[in-house]
């Protein structure tokens, strides 16, 4: 499988969120990425806008449903919100959706913050395999992976996307 250009994707995701948030008129986004490969977007994302928007960051270790599992990643750093939560119309951003289960994550980790005006979801890539009902209001592209397959985004400049195969 070829995947796609990320710097082409982002391009057409500034698009795509500018409609998005003109149809919504909400003037004053605030945006926010997930550790790691969401705030590469949120930051490839916002210079493409040519946005000087300060960028919230989100570490949602400690909200993952596997955390007892897993215990936690040596590099987990506090998350940081430069802003408000409370009222506001939340941007949030990640690099690749599939179970959904770390944007429910991050979304129990912003409520506990405030309770936002409304969040948009964008995502570089959707696998199309939510296990929650969680979908991307704006995405560059919907991928179908086989099973054993898995992507991975390298940044933060350039941003390249590489196919992972679990069963080598
Ligand atoms: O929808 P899900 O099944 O939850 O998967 C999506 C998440 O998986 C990757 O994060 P990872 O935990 O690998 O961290 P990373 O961003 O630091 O690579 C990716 O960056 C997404 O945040
Ligand atoms: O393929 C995948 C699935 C989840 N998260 C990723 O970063 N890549």
């Amino acid at each position: 499988m070829s995947l796609p250009n990320p710097a082409e994707l982002i391009s057409q995701m500034a698009v795509r969120l500018t409609a998005h948030l003109e149809q919504r008129a909400i003037s004053e986004p605030r945006y926010i990425g997930i550790r790691t490969g969401g705030v590469w977007v949120a930051q490839a994302l916002l210079a493409e806008l040519g946005s000087d928007a300060p960028l919230g960051t989100l570490d949602v270790s400690f909200y993952r449903d596997d955390f007892s599992q897993n215990g936690l990643h040596p590099q987990v750093r506090p998350s940081e919100l430069p802003f408000e939560i409370e009222g506001q119309h939340l941007i949030l951003i990640d690099d690749v959706l599939m179970s959904g289960r770390t944007i429910r994550a991050a979304l129990n980790e912003l409520f506990d913050y405030g309770r936002p005006a409304s969040v948009t979801l964008v995502c570089l890539l959707d696998l199309d395999a939510a296990e929650l009902p969680i979908r991307p209001n704006v995405v560059g592209a919907t991928l179908s992976l086989a099973a054993h397959e898995r992507v991975k985004l390298s940044g933060p400049a350039p941003l390249q996307l590489e196919l992972q195969d679990l069963a080598l």
